[in-house]
């Protein structure tokens, strides 16, 4: 197409011109040389601003992972890659809050978990629940990282910052992380201080999560959709243990190509469904029955929270007990449970006035207490400490992804 009429044009005109432009690269770059404006406002017309960023290098730099904390990880991740194999018979727990809203009670959470953690580490093996991101069925605060001041002004640069600041803070505790990894840019800020990651219901479908999942380092758990069928969370560790290559960002924040090998270390987390839970033992057979048909490892974390307890903090307990009981009657394929836990029980809305905010309660979804957390903990181990050695593997069956496909 020839653009000799175009500067004759009033393309800065209300209402919009009577013609629409075909979509020619060309055409484009040309308008784009003689008037950015037009393009601006054809491009941005639904965006507000486009802030810089810190690079994940640079935030790298500034706030350096050190020896101890990345013992910690690395301790971390292959304390769950043995216990995925069956090398190590712990049951592997995941609890903390929700969200983490307030570092400091966050920090004084984990400083509880840390001492709770080393009584009870001959029978289970803990990693504090960090989530920084929060995916919302439609509306809603959407965690640290997105909006650190929890008033609409989403300073996502002050938020990785204070993210990656506890995490490092949680590790040289001694106490490994977990997180959800919602965002796919976030991990190249934050992925070196996390031990185990999962991805939610309402992302496990997602090719762009399968994808990141299968170059990340730790333990990925894909929970099952929100309407309880684990086909979408199986379709996703099949996907996930297969090399991909995708377009992604380097270090440096530049678009790059990420070419990745396959995580083998992807696993099944029931977390309930919108109509009922699934951590009974019919549905857990089921779910093992759906892995084996597949040819993946029979795998299992089961998630207390959710679905499982109809969001209810007060059913957590017994869901844990339940799968404990399933543990004991000889269950080989539940591997770990996950918790949700602060220090004071339930929830609260976010108040406009932030220092109404009571102290180490829940933003987001109900809690379970400290004390109830440490009395569940504890009875959890007490009943499982003579069950767990027969769990070490001594047969030939696939326990982890490539292990389990051919
Ligand atoms: O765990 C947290 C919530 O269940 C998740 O973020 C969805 O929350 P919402 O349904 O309140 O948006
Ligand atoms: C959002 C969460 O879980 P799910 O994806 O199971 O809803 C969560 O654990 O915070």
């Amino acid at each position: 197409m020839e653009l000799i009429s175009i500067p004759d044009m009033p393309f800065i005109s209300h209402p919009a011109p009577q013609f629409v432009l075909p979509p020619q690269p060309h055409l484009l770059s040309t308008l784009m040389k003689r008037d950015q404006l037009v393009v601006d406002e054809e491009n941005f017309l639904n965006l507000a601003g486009i802030d810089p960023m810190p690079s994940p290098a640079e935030l790298r730099k500034q706030l350096p992972i050190d020896a101890l904390a990345a013992q910690t990880v690395s301790i971390g991740r292959r304390t769950v890659r043995n216990i995925l194999e069956r090398r190590d018979p712990r049951l592997l727990v995941v609890v903390g809050p929700c969200s983490i809203h307030d570092p400091k009670a966050g920090l004084e959470y984990a400083h509880r978990l840390q001492q709770l953690a080393t009584e009870l580490a001959d029978t289970l093996y803990i990693v504090m629940r960090v989530y920084f991101e929060k995916p919302r069925t439609s509306i809603g605060w959407k965690g640290l990282i997105n909006d650190p001041d929890m008033d609409n002004t989403f300073r996502i640069a002050d938020g990785m910052q204070h993210a990656r600041n506890f995490l490092l803070e949680v590790n040289r505790l001694g106490l490994p992380a977990a997180a959800e990894a919602l965002d796919p840019v976030s991990p190249h800020y934050l992925g070196e201080l996390i031990s185990w990651v999962a991805i939610g219901a309402r992302t496990t479908e997602s090719q762009t999560h399968r994808e990141m999942s299968s170059g990340l380092p730790m333990p990925v758990g894909f929970k099952n959709g929100t309407d309880g069928g684990v086909e979408t969370a199986v379709n996703a560790i099949l996907s996930t243990s297969r090399p991909h290559a995708f377009l992604g960002i380097d270090s440096d924040g530049r678009a790059a190509i990420i070419r990745t090998r396959g995580n083998a270390h992807s696993h099944l987390v029931l977390r309930g469904g919108s109509s009922r839970p699934n951590y009974d033992s019919v549905s857990v057979a089921m779910a093992e029955g759906a892995l084996a048909k597949a040819r993946l490892a029979p795998n299992i974390i089961i998630d207390c929270a959710h679905g499982n307890s109809s969001k209810d903090h007060r059913r957590q307990a017994a869901v844990l007990s339940d799968l404990v009981h399933q543990i004991r009657r000889g269950n080989r394929s539940i591997l770990g449970s996950m918790i949700e836990s602060f220090l004071e029980p339930g929830n609260q809305p976010i108040p406009s006035d932030l220092t109404q905010l009571r102290y180490g309660c829940s933003v987001t979804d109900a809690c379970v207490d400290w004390d109830a957390t440490a009395a569940m903990l504890r009875d959890a181990a007490a009943q499982l400490r003579d069950a767990l050695p027969t769990r070490i593997n001594t047969d030939t069956a696939p326990h982890t992804c490539t292990t389990g496909m051919q």
